[in-house]
């Protein structure tokens, strides 16, 4: 079979729906839970906004359209290398020089939604990683790491979406041994159904915010507030997440989709 072939079966199996196509991105609008980080370190990307220009009216009679003041980093987003000063340095390290060949890949989905559930604070362990390997198949070079924990279930509620008490926020994410050994396996990327791509905790472990720091330094990819993991399969789905090209862009949001069996 030709690539041709390949790539007129591919076709023929979306229109034909035996190949389906699952939306992993969360709407995005004034309600979309940002990050808050603490403000005696950080400023926070302003909440988002949505201003019509017109609508059918006296402004616009046959048309409607709007303009959005939007941070790069909100809702189902894409984190470029130069989001983080490990990364700073990659001539193809933000979102409008990104090889476009990357936008495309397999993707492993990682099954935490039991432990997230029992614990906000779990992690994911370069450990745990081998075992899920050894039942699932092994991660190879250029493939997304996602970790599903059905977060996106507290989209709609910030509060819950963020988990934060006085110690600070309580999500799910990944220990440092765990991207370690993703970008040891030449991983694409890593990516999670919470508000960023690290753990709540994460700015107290070493190096602080381990999934931007090692992912960026790596000059991979992180993705952030993914939805309806729980629809896909531990392997074989094609992840597809072109970032918008912004110049100089640091992350965009991100219409995520995955292309799976039906
Ligand atoms: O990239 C993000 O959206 C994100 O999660 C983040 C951004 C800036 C600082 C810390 C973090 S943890
Ligand atoms: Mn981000």
């Amino acid at each position: 079979m030709t690539t041709q072939d390949t790539l007129a079966q591919l076709a023929t199996g979306l229109l034909t729906g035996a190949i389906k196509v699952i939306d992993c991105a969360a709407t995005l609008g004034p309600k979309t839970p940002l990050l808050k980080l603490p403000p005696e370190i950080a400023d926070d990307t302003p909440p988002i906004e949505i201003h019509k220009i017109s609508e059918y009216g006296d402004r616009g009679p046959f048309w409607a359209w709007n303009w959005l003041k939007l941070g790069e980093h909100s809702g189902t987003h894409y984190d470029a290398p130069h989001h983080w000063i490990t990364g700073k340095d990659y001539p193809d390290g933000a979102v409008d020089t990104i090889d476009p060949q990357y936008f495309v890949a397999p993707a492993n989905v990682i099954d935490c939604s039991k432990e997230a559930a029992a614990d906000p604070d779990f992690l994911l362990t370069k450990d745990a990683l081998i075992a899920w390997e050894q039942e699932h198949g092994e991660i190879k070079a250029g493939e997304w790491v996602l970790m599903r924990t059905d977060w996106d279930q507290y989209n709609e509620d910030a509060g819950t979406f963020l988990n934060a008490d006085e110690t600070g926020p309580h999500t799910p994410g990944p220990s440092v041994d765990c991207i370690e050994y993703l970008m040891e396996k030449k991983a694409l990327g890593w990516g999670t159904q919470c508000v960023g791509t690290d753990a709540g905790a994460a700015g107290g472990f070493e190096p602080p915010y381990p999934a931007h720091n090692l992912l960026h330094k790596n000059n991979r990819y992180g993705l952030a507030s993914l939805t309806n993991l729980d629809k896909l399969p531990p392997k074989g789905a094609v992840f597809i997440t072109a970032p918008l090209k912004i110049e100089n862009g640091t992350g965009s949001p991100v219409r995520a989709l995955a292309l799976v069996a039906a």
